[in-house]
């Protein structure tokens, strides 16, 4: 994979450390040489990843590239076949079961489409990793509900609607909402702005980057959104034929002389996104 500057110079309980552009970089996310596949298809191979602490980290490919996969690999709902994945330094394949379970309550997941359970409220739905993990008095809770939803930028008047009641911009506030409910370190959010109109989608990019800032949180992104990469990303890792193919910042993606990332982040979309000429003719996005 190329890095960005990056060079690994140690590991310090358990977690390595990157010098990246002369500073000390604490991975958070360290992704070794990973292999996961479904029957004879093998969607990612060998894949190599750091995510740093305290960035907000897009991550990108084509369509079925396994961007999904990566993500629900580390969160452990997919197993892998070979490979290691470390989070806040502690193995999560053979670490021990409580650091493991104590990491699993360090983070917090925006999954594709939101996600909500349909049959409970919005109440419901942001408590449930709370009732999970916390024993708490069921009026803190509510407390702690009403704050979760006024960090995302949704009121108490929101708690007791289901989610059939709600537009795609709130189901995707909710679904933030509960993502933070345990005051997480680091959140992973699959395709937060698709389905999003434009407005909508600045404005939760802008909400992921001031949470981000607030509350101090490591974001991995899955994204196809232009804009997101542009304008809240820290650095963008790049997915093609099961691997990360490029890892840094958007000028390292628009300096790459990469076939795919040339048509992606130097196509009409992309000239769209920063403000460019969009008329000129670009080339298609090749499908890795
Ligand atoms: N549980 C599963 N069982 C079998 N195949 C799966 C499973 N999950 C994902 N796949 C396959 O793995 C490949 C990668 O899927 P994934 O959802 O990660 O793509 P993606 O890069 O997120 O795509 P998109 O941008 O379109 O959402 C696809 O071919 C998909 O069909």
């Amino acid at each position: 994979m190329a890095q960005e500057n990056g060079q690994e110079n140690g590991q310090a309980n358990g977690q390595a450390n990157v010098q990246a552009n002369g500073k000390a970089r604490e991975v958070i996310i360290e992704v070794r040489d990973v292999v996961v596949g479904f029957g004879d298809r093998v969607v990612l191979n060998h894949l190599d990843l750091d995510v740093y602490r305290g960035e907000i980290l897009g991550f990108v490919g084509g369509s079925g590239a396994g961007k999904s996969v990566l993500m629900r690999t580390i969160v452990g709902l997919l197993p892998k076949r070979s490979g290691q994945i470390k989070v806040l330094g502690v193995d999560m394949t053979s670490g021990p079961e409580a650091a493991r379970h104590a990491v699993e309550r360090r983070w917090g997941v925006l999954f594709q489409q939101g996600a909500l359970f349909s049959s409970l409220t919005v109440k419901e739905n942001i408590q449930f990793p709370m009732r999970e993990y916390l024993k708490l008095p069921q009026r803190l809770m509510d407390e702690m509900a009403v704050a979760k939803l006024e960090m995302v930028g949704l009121d108490a008047t929101a708690m007791d609607k289901f989610p059939s009641e709600l537009s795609g911009g709130m189901t995707k506030r909710v679904s933030l909402a509960r993502s933070l409910a345990l005051d997480p370190d680091i959140v992973f959010l699959d395709e937060p702005t698709s389905g999003l109109d434009p407005i909508g989608a600045g404005d939760f990019d802008s909400l992921i980057a001031t949470l981000q800032k607030t509350l101090g949180l490591t974001v991995f992104m899955v994204t196809h959104d232009l804009d997101s990469l542009h304008t809240v990303c820290d650095r963008i890792a790049v997915l093609v034929d099961g691997k990360v193919a490029v890892a840094g910042t958007m000028e390292t993606m628009l300096a790459s002389t990469h076939p795919w990332l040339r048509a992606y982040f130097h196509g009409k979309r992309s000239r769209g996104a920063q403000g460019l000429d969009s008329k000129a003719d670009a080339a298609p996005i090749p499908t890795p």
